[in-house]
């Protein structure tokens, strides 16, 4: 696919192109950029990598191999009409937006080959936990071409359609968790008498070494935190307060409500 056309361009987009320009996945010259706002940024985007840049100007869209549909949700019919009349019967569309099913972009696109991917904003640097499912219009070739550019912005696995709902809770939102877990934790160290600096530092490297353990030790989540768990220890006294605050239940709850929230705005927006 030589020809990649972004319509929306925000944070995600841009991670997206970070990882690709950083790894030379897909020449500067062919992806090009419609974006209605922060042109500031873009610019900087084009300056960097030389990426194009052609704001409203929907000639483009003709002569695209794959069109990435990266705008808001709420967005979606507006930028799918802009396109519409444009777009080459054999264009291949990959949606990266919440919620919103492909389903809705064959209505406004046509019957053609759709991927809806959830990636993360990690893919800056190359380390997004993305997943993808197809229609039934994407031939097995389209398919490879599609990972292989998912796969040199982090790792990609195959799913169907209605699981990406939990997958956009878990993993698509799953950065914001992370980070906001190192917020409280660093103001809770910070309360505690600990810098914020020494806070931090000891935290990121906490949770790198804990997902390198996960990754290369073959062991369960469970089993990887009774090591730690010393009877009678520190960590057990810190287990038992989470427990007790009812940890799991608060997850499983960030869950649930972010997962209803991607079908609503599916729903919301056909
Ligand atoms: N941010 C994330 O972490 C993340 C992760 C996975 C998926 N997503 C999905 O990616 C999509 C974009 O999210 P974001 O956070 O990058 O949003 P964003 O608001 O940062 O970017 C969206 C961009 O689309 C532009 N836009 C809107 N309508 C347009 C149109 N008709 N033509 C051209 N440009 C148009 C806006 O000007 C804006 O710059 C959303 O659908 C979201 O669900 C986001
Ligand atoms: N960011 C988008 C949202 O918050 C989708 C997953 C991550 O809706």
């Amino acid at each position: 696919m030589k020809t990649i056309v972004f319509v929306g361009a925000g944070s995600m987009a841009q991670a997206m192109i970070h990882g690709w320009m950083k790894e030379a996945t897909v020449s500067p010259e062919n992806v090009y950029i419609m974006n209605k706002s922060d042109q500031e940024k873009l610019a900087s985007l084009n300056e960097t990598y030389g990426v194009q840049l052609v704001c409203e100007n929907r000639e483009i869209v003709k002569t695209a191999d794959l069109v990435i549909l990266a705008m808001k949700p709420k967005d979606v019919q507006d930028g799918m009409n802009s396109i519409a009349a444009y777009l080459p019967p054999t264009a291949v569309v990959l949606s990266i937006l919440a919620g919103v099913p492909m389903d809705t972009i064959e209505q406004g696109l046509g019957k053609r080959p759709i991927a809806r991917c959830m990636p993360n904003t990690s893919a800056s640097i190359g380390m997004s936990a993305s997943a993808v499912a197809w229609n039934d219009k994407m031939e097995s070739k389209e398919k490879a071409e599609i990972i292989q550019l998912l796969k040199t912005i982090g790792s990609v696995i195959e799913v169907e359609e209605d699981e990406l709902h939990v997958i956009t809770a878990l993993s698509g939102s799953g950065p914001a968790y992370v980070y906001y877990f190192v917020e409280a934790f660093e103001k809770a160290a910070v309360a505690s008498g600990i810098s914020s600096q020494v806070a931090r530092e000891l935290l990121v490297q906490t949770i790198a070494g804990s997902a390198e353990m996960l990754k290369q030790s073959n062991e369960t989540p469970a089993t990887l935190r009774k090591q730690v768990t010393s009877p009678g220890g520190t960590t057990e006294a810190g287990i038992e307060a989470l427990q007790e605050s009812g940890f799991a239940d608060i997850l499983a709850r960030c869950l649930n409500e972010a997962a209803t929230r991607s079908r609503e705005l599916g729903k919301r927006y056909i």
